[in-house]
């Protein structure tokens, strides 16, 4: 059936009550009602399901612990739940004695008994009845004229007196009384007051305290008029009913219209003090008027509305388990989406809105003045719901820059130049267009740091599969970096966070390009400036700053330099400044860090977007003493360029020869490192080695007589090893023994057995020198792929009884165990003691390295190798 065309055939309107000199228009509400929570009844009771006992225990806790003085649990003559239920609360002691349970029964004896019997041993308890009294419910419900209608209410409040009475005797339960003419907001309003009055003197138990005053609940049982109508009928009643100062004016407001809270709010005006509803508003049809909406109302107006709602979401968890359920995510204070703004215009207002606001609290809280909520689009501070602020703003298609940058301070503490925002609103902009979907706080942070290569401190990047993915740090890194002025050799000192410092420097930067770490030179009257100049003498990247800003992250001694850049690239053919622009970000301890670290991530921004190739390094530069940043990056160099996984112990010994070679012959290449370090730990060949000195300086030792020995080199040509009990080694082999006076060598054979091949090789070598050795340290790898792949091996050896001393016992296991024998800890401490006492250590060490196909004897050489660095001799 469509609808009508005229609905005054179907629809009367409502008949407005003639009160030309109503008060509630100017009033203003400036106090809280007292409420009353109704889920457990009226909401209850519009359930498809009913609740459970333990839900309704369950709400019934959560509704105390919000600071419901005044429930209506249950209408327990409806049912053995909600009688059992009642009883259940009385007799589990789960009412605190502050609390009032109400209970409602209709005008019918039976029913009024067993209201009582439900309630007995109860401290405090509110008996509600009710009858319907308007016209309609009069005459098709209970076809009953006025009068009977009178009587009926009469003749049961009697009866419940009689009952109380008898309660209050036997139990000492304290009792009040509550009287509801259904559908008051239907009813006569001459009639509504004539029952009240009626059943007042009936009751005949009013008094003026608060506790003593009997309850008329009014309610709008179906809405059927705008509010306004409601309030009318609330102050006429106030101003017509009898001995108004022993009554309690309740509210019941249904929301069929959907104005239940407006409704409420008037008649509060109206005259009303007490207030019937449910949390979220559920009950009947469109539910009851909704409690936590109204407080929090008054909340938002300065009034204490003596409901705690503080944690609103663990409320929510439970109303929405009890009642099963939904509140919808639009819900006023409540759903989800209540607090967030995905509109780029709001975004931009609450953005500006916090700015200001935490500008005005500061003052606030040095001058001891309020601080007032003041933040456009949000009437109420989200935390003090329990909510937080990274819930306010929301990010899809419909948003603007203010609310992408606001994120991005929120999680990364970034604060954008205001072209940089529209730049990475861009970007946002396309990536929620194209998936159509909301972009989370983490999406943004991710877009963020992919498109400026930022390594955010814990943030790692979902790939398929669900495992964490690498960023991609962008084709060139910095790794580190010095200043010059001038032709000085000396660095200069870098500024810290907060300083500017722009004179002509030039500058050296160790950069990965491509993988590949490089040196690059340039000069520049900036830091800035400097590094472009590298980047267009190196790899002819042309680039200008057009914007530049920075700030400061964190504070005191954790504070970090944050720096933004704008650059335009220049390329062949185009007239200067009218290039594509990149913005890149930066983060360090120093401010010329940050910015450089700015520089190559907008510069990273165009090679991704032109897939430029680079330039190749023709020097090859690896190294070069005046930048190296710790002997760490030294060995990961090393690993890079040439495939060596130089053990932890000989990074040190490593770092300082290339540092003390670097230091006469300046840069070294590739190649040139590759030379050195095969010459010292391979052929042992590059002296003297100042850490392997002997205590006169040299590389070799004086004999008794004074003469200087000549030091013995080992090579190894043939070996067989043989597998003896318990894992034990046999060596036997030929080796290649060469002095500096006997360059051609003399073949012997060794033999020797020990826990493994290498400690057997050192016992037979122990045959043909004068000096004892010990294993300290043993590492292996693969080096190179494919048929290519040969094994690379590392051996620390320590030289005992340099000074005629008893040889030590060494404890040596086998080959696994040579990183952690306590032998190892006593000899450092040694060594350590020795050196603080001003001794030379009794204990020379040798580091000697070998590659070879076969695993084994590349651990055997290694061994030689590093025996050769001892300066032996032969006997
Ligand atoms: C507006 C409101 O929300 S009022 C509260 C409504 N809540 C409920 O009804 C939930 C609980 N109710 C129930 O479980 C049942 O209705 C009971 C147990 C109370 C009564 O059940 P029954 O005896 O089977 O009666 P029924 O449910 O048919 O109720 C209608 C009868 O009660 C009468 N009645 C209805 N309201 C009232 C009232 N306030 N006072 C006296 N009698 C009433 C009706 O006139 C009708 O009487 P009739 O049978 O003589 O025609
Ligand atoms: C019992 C009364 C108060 C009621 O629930 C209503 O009229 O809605």
């Amino acid at each position: 059936m469509p609808m009508l065309k005229d609905p005054s055939k179907k629809y009367k309107p409502y008949t407005p009550i003639n009160l030309p000199d109503r008060q509630w228009p100017s009033r203003v509400t400036t106090t809280a009602p007292i409420w009353l929570s109704t889920d457990l009844r009226d909401g209850n009771q519009a359930l498809a399901n009913p609740m459970s006992i333990e839900q309704k225990t369950r709400f019934f806790r959560q509704l105390v612990k919000c600071g419901l003085k005044e429930i209506e649990i249950a209408y327990p003559a409806a049912s053995e739940t909600d009688f059992g239920f009642v009883r259940g609360l009385i007799e589990g002691g789960e009412v605190p004695d502050d609390v009032w349970i109400q209970v409602l029964t209709p005008a019918r004896a039976d029913l009024i008994k067993r209201t009582f019997e439900a309630v007995a041993g109860a401290k405090n308890v509110i008996i509600h009845m009710y009858n319907a009294t308007a016209p309609l419910f009069r005459e098709v419900v209970f076809r009953n004229s006025k009068e009977q209608t009178i009587a009926l209410a009469v003749d049961h409040t009697r009866l419940i007196r009689q009952l109380v009475e008898e309660y209050e005797q036997k139990y000492q339960t304290n009792f009040r009384y509550e009287y509801s003419p259904e559908t008051f907001t239907q009813t006569e309003p001459d009639f509504a007051v004539e029952i009240c009055d009626r059943v007042r003197e009936t009751w005949g138990r009013a008094g003026t305290e608060k506790m003593q005053r009997i309850i008329f609940n009014l309610p709008a049982t179906v809405e059927i008029a705008p509010p306004n109508h409601y309030a009318d009928q609330i102050e006429y009643f106030c101003r017509h009913v009898g001995e108004r100062e022993k009554i309690i004016v309740s509210l019941h407001p249904h929301n069929d219209r959907g104005q239940g809270v407006a409704a409420a709010e008037l008649g509060l005006l109206g005259g009303a003090d007490r207030i019937e509803g449910c949390l979220f508003g559920n009950g009947e049809r469109t539910g009851n008027v909704d409690l936590v909406t109204l407080a929090l109302n008054q909340y938002t107006q300065g009034i204490d509305p003596g409901l705690d709602f503080s944690d609103l979401q663990s409320v929510i968890d439970t109303i929405v388990y009890c009642n099963d359920l939904p509140i919808h995510p639009r819900h006023p204070w409540a759903g989800e989406l209540v607090f967030t703004a995905f509109s780029g215009s709001h975004q931009d207002a609450i953005k500006k809105g916090f700015e200001v606001q935490n500008r005005l609290w500061a003052e606030a809280e040095k001058t001891g003045g309020n601080k007032y909520w003041h933040m456009p689009y949000l009437p109420i501070d989200p935390a003090d719901l329990g909510c937080t602020y990274e819930a306010v703003i929301r990010v899809n298609s419909q948003s603007g820059k203010g609310g992408i940058a606001y994120l991005v301070k929120q999680s990364l503490e970034f604060d954008l130049p205001r072209k940089m925002q529209i730049a990475f609103y861009s970007v946002i902009q396309g990536i929620a267009e194209r998936t159509g979907k909301e972009m989370r706080v983490e999406d943004i942070v991710q877009a963020f740091c992919t498109t400026y290569f930022y390594r955010a401190p814990g943030v790692s990047f979902p790939v398929a599969g669900g495992l964490a993915g690498a960023l991609d740090m962008g084709r060139l890194e910095l790794k580190s970096f010095r200043f010059y002025h001038g032709s000085n050799a000396e660095p200069m000192e870098l500024p810290r966070a907060g300083q500017v410092s722009d004179e002509h420097r030039r500058i050296i930067a160790k950069v990965a390009v491509d993988g590949q770490v490089r040196l690059l030179r340039g000069e520049g009257n900036g830091p800035l400036s400097a590094l472009l100049d590298a980047l267009r003498a190196n790899l002819n990247l042309d680039f200008s700053i057009r914007e530049y800003s920075e700030h400061s992250i964190g504070e005191g001694t954790r504070s970090q330099a944050a720096s933004y850049v704008q650059l335009v690239e220049q390329l062949p053919g185009q007239t200067s400044g009218e290039g594509q622009t990149y913005w890149g970000v930066g983060v360090d301890s120093d401010i010329a860090g940050s910015g450089l670290k700015a520089v190559l991530s907008a510069v990273n921004g165009a090679l991704r977007a032109n897939q430029r190739k680079l330039p190749e390094d023709k020097k090859g530069i690896l190294y070069d003493a005046r930048i190296s940043t710790g002997v760490a990056d030294v060995a990961k160099d090393l690993q890079a360029s040439l495939g060596y996984e130089v053990p932890r112990r000989m990074q040190r010994p490593v770092y300082e020869l290339l540092q003390s070679v670097a230091e006469t012959e300046g840069e070294l290449d590739a190649t040139r490192v590759g030379e050195i370090f095969d010459a010292a730990f391979i052929r042992h060949d590059f002296k003297p080695r100042p850490a392997y000195a002997f205590p006169d300086g040299s590389a070799s030792r004086v004999n008794g007589t004074g003469e200087r020995e000549a030091s013995v080199k080992m090579f190894l040509k043939t070996f067989n090893l043989k597998a003896l009990e318990q894992g034990a080694r046999e060596f036997s082999g030929t080796i290649l023994f060469t002095t500096s006076s006997s360059s051609d060598g003399e073949a012997r054979t060794v033999q020797g057995r020990g826990n493994g091949p290498l400690s057997a090789l050192l016992a037979g070598l122990h045959e043909h020198v004068a000096q004892r050795m010990a294993i300290r340290d043993f590492h292996g790898h693969s080096l190179g792929q494919g048929s290519e792949v040969m094994a690379a091996s590392y051996v620390e050896l320590v030289l005992e009884n340099i000074n005629d001393e008893p040889v030590r016992e060494l404890q040596i296991g086998s080959l696994t165990n040579f990183h952690v024998g306590s032998w190892q800890k006593r000899l450092a401490a040694d060594e350590e003691r020795e050196a603080q006492e001003g001794k030379t250590p009794k204990t020379t060490s040798s580091w000697g390295v070998a590659k070879d196909v076969d695993i084994t004897a590349s651990g055997l050489q290694a061994v030689l190798n590093a025996a050769n660095g001892l300066g032996l001799t032969l006997v």
